[in-house]
């Protein structure tokens, strides 16, 4: 597995692109703040990535250019092999909705809908026909074969996620991206949600790449990447929490 990639390459188009690609991405905010600074990284099929890094470091303006959300102001970001920057808005659009799952801090389900239809929604919004077997598949790991038809304020925190989870992956996207998922949840329920993340990643061979600041959350990952003024500065393979923890202290400290 590689993550960092720093010379030019051309990128590959096939299905096995990898799930996100950026290639000297930088990105300035009208105002001048550099908030990336050259980035380049690979994030392999089958991966769960973490992002860390001190407040203000990149990380969410990182996620916002790899997830096709805002554009880089230089380099190049793909997105299963595609090129985000050479597309127009609804290109873009059409893009996310095809190849890139989210999953918030705040669930962010609709509360109207019962939970089956808050999972089948990002398929109704591509006028897309489920695909039973995988939805199904779905449902019994994320614990939510009884409550299908529940709302979701009947359900925990933790059940919400779960759900929230479920809907991001509906689509069969290439790339989940998990934006502190585990935020507003106790330390129990923010472990099982992770386990869960984790469990999609073997037996699904799902991508993640999560956004996190804590050090025990990023500690579940294959890779953690640490930021810091726009860069990536560390990339740990299988890290531990008390490393991680040590990294983004010394960060902060600096
Ligand atoms: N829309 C914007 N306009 C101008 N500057 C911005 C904007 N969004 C972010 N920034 C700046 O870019 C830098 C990186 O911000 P970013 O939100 O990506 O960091 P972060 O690591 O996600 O921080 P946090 O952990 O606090 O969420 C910061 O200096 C921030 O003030």
């Amino acid at each position: 597995m590689r993550l960092i990639r720093t010379q030019h390459h051309e990128p590959p188009t096939s299905r096995q692109a990898p799930a996100v690609e950026l290639a000297g991405v930088t990105k300035t905010y009208p105002g001048g703040v550099r908030a990336l600074d050259e980035v380049s990284l690979t994030v392999e099929r089958g991966t769960f990535v973490a992002v860390m890094g001190p407040s203000g470091s990149g990380k969410s303006t990182l996620m916002h250019c790899a997830a096709g959300l805002d554009s880089p102001t230089g380099g190049r970001a793909f997105i299963d092999g595609t090129e985000i920057g050479g597309l127009d808005e609804a290109r873009r659009t059409e893009l996310r909705r095809r190849s890139v799952g989210f999953v918030f801090q705040s669930y962010n389900l609709v509360p109207s809908l019962t939970i089956e239809d808050n999972i089948l929604l990002p398929l109704r919004l591509a006028g897309e026909r489920p695909d039973r077997a995988w939805v199904s598949g779905l449902i019994e790991p994320v614990g939510m074969t009884g409550r299908l038809a529940h709302r979701p304020a009947e359900l925990s925190g933790g059940q919400q996620q779960r759900a929230a989870i479920a809907r991001a992956l509906v689509s069969r996207p290439a790339v989940v991206f998990a934006d502190e998922p585990t935020g507003a949840l106790d330390l129990r329920t923010a472990r099982e949600v992770l386990g869960l993340l984790r469990d999609l990643v073997d037996g699904l061979g799902q991508t993640v790449v999560m956004v996190t600041h804590d050090p025990a959350a990023a500690a579940r990952a294959d890779l953690a990447m640490v930021m810091a003024d726009g860069r990536v500065v560390e990339t740990l393979k299988a890290p531990t929490a008390a490393e991680l923890a040590q990294c983004v202290t010394t960060l902060e400290t600096e």
